[in-house]
Order: C-alpha cells, then sequence, then structure tokens
C-alpha cells in the first residue's frame, strides 16, 4: 500500500502563520470566505466565462428583498452625500450585506457586467468608483498618473512603509524611484537566478528528506504538505537576500525576526482589508493587544534592518549608477539591492528612508509572489494534460541541471503558466487610487461617450480581476490556457484599444501592460509600476520549474474544497493549499 504522510510545518503552531485567517475574522471584507469555483466549472459555463462567478450571486428581486435596513440606509446616505457629485455613472447600489458572504471582487465583478465599465459603488457614507477597462484604467494609471495618488492605501501602509515607495508623498516617491527603479539592472537580475535557485535547492532537499522518511519503496512514497506555506517560507528568504542579503533560513527554521515579519505581513494584510483606520484610534496602539505586538514586531524588524543598514555603510565602496551596475554581480559576496542604494554617489540618505524602502520591498515582493507560485500549482495540479507538457519542456530544457539565465529563456511554458496564474489570480486584486484634482475619466468599452466626471478627493478602485476576466477582452476569461498569451488577438469594434499584440513589446520575456493595452495589468502600468516585476517573475519560473523538474504534484482534496480569501490584498486558499508530492519516477534510485 502506498505510504503518505501528512507534514505540518513547525510554525503552524507557534508563528501564526496559520492563524491568521482567524485574525480576520473582524473584518467586514475579510471575513468573506467562499468555496472556490470548480476549474472545470468554469469551463462549462455558458456564456463562456463567467456563469459560475454569477452563480454565487443572489439575482433580481431576491437580492433586493434580502436587503436589510442597514443597507438601505447606506445606499441613501451614499446618494446624499457624494451621488450628486459624481452622479452621471450608473450606480451601484452594492448592499453593504453582500460583502459579509463572500470576496469583495465577486460582487464587483457581478456589477461590472450589470453596470458597465466604470461605476459607482454606493458604500456607506462614501462612494468608491470601480473601473474595469483597459482604456480607463490607462489614463488613470499612465496618461494621467500623476492626477492621482494612493488614497486609502497610503493611510492604511504609511505606518508600516513610512516614506517607502508604495505610500510615499510625490516629492520622496519621485526622489527614491529615480535612485531603486535602476538597482533591479540586468546584471543584478542575472546574479538573483542563483540565489533563486539556491533557495529552491533547499526547499527540494527539504521535501526529499521528508520523503526519504517516509517507509515503503520510492515509487510509493508520497508526503502531503501546505505548498502555499512552503513557498511563503521560501519568497521570504529569497526577498531577504535578494534585497539585504540576510538569510532569514525560514525554510528550515524559526526565529523572533521572522515571527515578527509575519506578524507585521498579517497586520498590513488586514488593515489592507478593512479600509477604515481603526488604529489610528487615540491610544489604539498601547491598549488594543493586537496593535501592542504589531508594535514589537515593527521595532524587532526595525533593529534587525538598522543593523544590515550599518553594516552596509560601515563598508560603503561609493560609485557612479553605471559604474554600479558594471560590477561584477556573479562573483559578488553580497549583490543586494541594499548594497546598490548605500553605494550609490550622491544618494545619500538617512537610514529611515532606507528602512523604509526596504521595509516596503520586503512586503511588497512577499507574499505576492507565493501566492503567485500557489495558484499555479492549484491551476496546474487540475489539468493534467498542461501539467505534463510544463513537466516535458522541464526536462527538455533542464534535464537534471538547475537552471540558468539561458534556460529560463526557453522555459517558455513555464513562463506562460505563471502569467496566466496572474491573470485568473492578479495580486492584489484591486488598484486604488485617489483624484488629486477634478477630472474626466473616459467612457471606456460600451461606457458614455462624454466620460464621467469625477471631483477631486474621489476614491476609485482599478479592479484587476474584472480586467483580466472581461468577456470583452478575452477570449473564454476563466479558462486556464497559458498558450492565450502566444496569439495576437484585435478586436476592431473596441475603439481606443489597441489589442493583443506580443510583438509590441520586442524581446520581453514576460507578456506586460504594454502588449496587451492595458488589458493585462498584473504589476500596475505608468510610473507607479511595480519596480520588482522581472524580479518576482524569474523567481515564479524557477522555483516552479525546479518543483516540477523534481516532483509530481497533485491537489490532496477536490478543488472545489479550496476556499479562498482575500480583501485588496494577495488571494488565499483559506485553509492553505493541500498538495500530495512523489519523486518524479524518473528519479527513483
Ligand atoms: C508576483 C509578485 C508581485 C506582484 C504581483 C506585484 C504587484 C505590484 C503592483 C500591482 C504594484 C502597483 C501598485 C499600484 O499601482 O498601486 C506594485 C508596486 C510595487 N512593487 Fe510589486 N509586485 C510583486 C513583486 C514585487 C517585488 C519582488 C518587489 C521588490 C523586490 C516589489 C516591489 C514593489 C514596489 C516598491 C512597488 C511600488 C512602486 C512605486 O510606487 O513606484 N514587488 N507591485
Amino acid at each position: 500500500m502506498a505510504s503518505a504522510t501528512i507534514y505540518h510545518l513547525p510554525s503552524t503552531l507557534s508563528d501564526g502563520r496559520f492563524h491568521r485567517r482567524s485574525t480576520f475574522g473582524s473584518s467586514p471584507f475579510s471575513s468573506s470566505v467562499i468555496h472556490f469555483p470548480v476549474y472545470a466549472d468554469f469551463c462549462n459555463s455558458k456564456p463562456k466565462g463567467y456563469s459560475s462567478v454569477r452563480c454565487q450571486s443572489i439575482d433580481g428581486d431576491e437580492k433586493k428583498s434580502n436587503r436589510s435596513l442597514l443597507d438601505n440606509a447606506s445606499n441613501l446616505l451614499t446618494q446624499l452625500l457624494s451621488g450628486g457629485s459624481i452622479g452621471s455613472m450608473p450606480t451601484a447600489e452594492g448592499a453593504v450585506s453582500d460583502l459579509f458572504g463572500r470576496p469583495l471582487f465577486f460582487s464587483l465583478y457581478d456589477w461590472f457586467l450589470e453596470h458597465g465599465a466604470v461605476y459607482k459603488l454606493a458604500f456607506g457614507p462614501k462612494a468608491f468608483v470601480v473601473v474595469s477597462d483597459p482604456i480607463v484604467a490607462r489614463h488613470i494609471l499612465r496618461e494621467n498618473a500623476f492626477c492621482y495618488d494612493k488614497g486609502v492605501l497610503a493611510d492604511i501602509l504609511e505606518p508600516i512603509m513610512g516614506k517607502g515607495l508604495i505610500p510615499a508623498d510625490l516629492d520622496t516617491w519621485k526622489q527614491r524611484r529615480r535612485v531603486i527603479a535602476p538597482g533591479f539592472h540586468a546584471s543584478y537580475l542575472e546574479a538573483m537566478i542563483k540565489v533563486f535557485t539556491a533557495c529552491s535547492e533547499r526547499t527540494m532537499s527539504k521535501f526529499n528528506e521528508l520523503l526519504e522518511g517516509v517507509e515503503g519503496r520510492d515509487e510509493q512514497k508520497s508526503i502531503e504538505l501546505d505548498l502555499e506555506a512552503e513557498f511563503s517560507s521560501l519568497a521570504l528568504d529569497i526577498i531577504g537576500l535578494g534585497v539585504f542579503n540576510y538569510d532569514f533560513g525560514s525554510v528550515t527554521k524559526e526565529s523572533p525576526v521572522i515571527k515578527a515579519v509575519y506578524g507585521t505581513l498579517y497586520e498590513a494584510e488586514h488593515r489592507s482589508t478593512f479600509f477604515i483606520p481603526y488604529w489610528e484610534i487615540p491610544l489604539a496602539r498601547w491598549i488594543v493587544p493586537r496593535q501592542r505586538k504589531f508594535q514589537n514586531d515593527l521595532k524587532i524588524i526595525n533593529s534587525c534592518l538598522d543593523e544590515l543598514i550599518k553594516n552596509a555603510k560601515d563598508s560603503r565602496q561609493e560609485a557612479d549608477v553605471e559604474k554600479l551596475q558594471q560590477r561584477d554581480y556573479l562573483n559578488l559576496k553580497d549583490a543586494s539591492l541594499l548594497r546598490f542604494l548605500v553605494d550609490m554617489r550622491g544618494a545619500d540618505v538617512d537610514d529611515q528612508q532606507l528602512r523604509d524602502d526596504l521595509m516596503t520591498m520586503l512586503i511588497a515582493g512577499h507574499e505576492t509572489t507565493a501566492s503567485v507560485l500557489t495558484w499555479a500549482c492549484f491551476l496546474l495540479a487540475q489539468n493534467t494534460t498542461k501539467m505534463e507538457k510544463a513537466q516535458a519542456e522541464v526536462d527538455s530544457v533542464l534535464g537534471n541541471r538547475s537552471p540558468t539565465l539561458e534556460s529560463l529563456k526557453n522555459l517558455q511554458y513555464i513562463r506562460l503558466i505563471v502569467i496566466e496564474a496572474l491573470r485568473l489570480y492578479p495580486q492584489p486584486p484591486l488598484l486604488i487610487r485617489r483624484s488629486l484634482k477634478s477630472d474626466v475619466l473616459p467612457g471606456g468599452y460600451k461606457g458614455n461617450k462624454d466620460g464621467y466626471a469625477i471631483p477631486a478627493g474621489t476614491d476609485l478602485f482599478i479592479s484587476v480581476y474584472n480586467l483580466h476576466r472581461s468577456p470583452y477582452f478575452w477570449d473564454s476569461p476563466h479558462e486556464f490556457e497559458p498558450e492565450r498569451f502566444l496569439v495576437q488577438r484585435k478586436n476592431e469594434e473596441i475603439e481606443g484599444w489597441a489589442g493583443f499584440d506580443p510583438s509590441r513589446s520586442p524581446g520581453a520575456l514576460y507578456p506586460n501592460e504594454i502588449i496587451s493595452d492595458f488589458a493585462f495589468l498584473p504589476f500596475g502600468g505608468g510610473p507607479r509600476k511595480c519596480v520588482g516585476d522581472q524580479f518576482a517573475l524569474m523567481e515564479s519560473t524557477i522555483v516552479l520549474a525546479m518543483l516540477l523538474q523534481n516532483f509530481d504534484v497533485e491537489l490532496k482534496g477536490n478543488p472545489g474544497s479550496v476556499e479562498l480569501v482575500t480583501g485588496a490584498t494577495p488571494f488565499h486558499p483559506k485553509d492553505g493549499l493541500w498538495c500530495r508530492l512523489r519523486k518524479r519516477s524518473h528519479l527513483h534510485q
């Protein structure tokens, strides 16, 4: 009989990694948990694409009759307080109760199909404008980018990231972006491939050791583990080494710093699913136990970062940007971004700013990447043909060798799987903005030809989830089809959208917002686009390739039982992604 061993990581009990969903219980958004529709449901739905999502909502009259007094009062208040100023737009009379039963983005999707690509969400005393159209997204993110700031998101993240790139005011952002973006140059990324490979090898060794501990013949052995937790540890180790040359070693051990990082991540996540700055209530940081713990976690991380900054400054070797980029990164002992930032001539900054920069990248680049890998495995494990195609590519490109930059270029199918996972599960599913001045949004596809006037101070959600699953811009939008990115797609009917054309970004290893004219926005677009996109994509490709090179992966349970939680932060399977791993048959002794 085949033996299987179930591994609970030690952290299950002590660092809160797996308790985090329960901390979300108090949030109106994140308490939403749904059984995720099985991939096959999507494929069989008619019209192709969205009926599975729609079937989870209460439609029409039934929905209205279920509205509570709270919903009616909330909508009335919205109309009174903000309805007039952005009145020309279709309004989704969102029932607040809709938000309790399931993640917010499902409701946003239903309302998008009902009201169009730009609608106003009547929600309590506030109104949000929800955008689900590439032409409108392009206007906000690129053409008129400096008319908008991060609004609610900056309010939420500022206490954690300070003046890091994400929440920074415009002046600080301009100054820091100019210094940080060049740090992700080609030689740095190539050196990072060594880091991705070395860290992944540690994870693969851990899995192999666990398998060796199982009794029985090689071909019969399997282990069951939560791949989401494993990817989370691996991504933490990678971001620590890549950004500040610090080895958390979290794949194999626990430490107070690791616990503090997870504590901080969960607080960041909790705050970003709340949208109301409850932590600013006077004395909350001293009285509320979770806030006290958060302050303590921040202190632990900050003192670790302070020491790393001090060491980097003590060994500073000043140079111009061009000279820094020409260093022999493949052989540097410390190829980290911190080294680059500290050594850059003329970019002297105080320790506080450096700390904010590092903290921002630690948070922005950790769970996002772990989530992409999680959902890529979830999708692949449900599709035997695509899994076999992926493993065949890995076998022919890598054999039993470790990945290099050259092999990464040849792992085309694995790259597209990562991209397709990001299309179906964008991390985060919403981009948040607030208008700094009055503006006129384009109407977008099927919208008002004159556009929509919005006043200064309007809060907007660009729903990347809606964009990525729009039936107007994608064929079979809910299907897992990595191959779709190889095909040119034009839609002459859509005025103002240039269509999908891979040749628009020659030499790009991965499809991006340019190729899709803003219909594909996993890393945002325009000046605030993610600085770590290539880092994250290469990392995900290498980790996934090495996993498939070594193991057969299947879901432990039924895909329909995988429950999904999210707010404005990465999607998570509620109880992790439990998978069964077996050593690939050609690797048996
Ligand atoms: C798959 C992984 C990742 C995803 C999906 C992702 C996604 C995003 C998105 C959507 C934005 C734009 C947010 C907006 O416009 O409001 C962003 C910004 C940012 N990301 Fe990433 N990211 C990932 C990995 C990383 C990594 C690895 C790093 C750093 C090493 C990083 C650092 C940043 C920073 C600093 C910003 C702010 C840029 C600015 O405002 O100038 N991200 N990311």
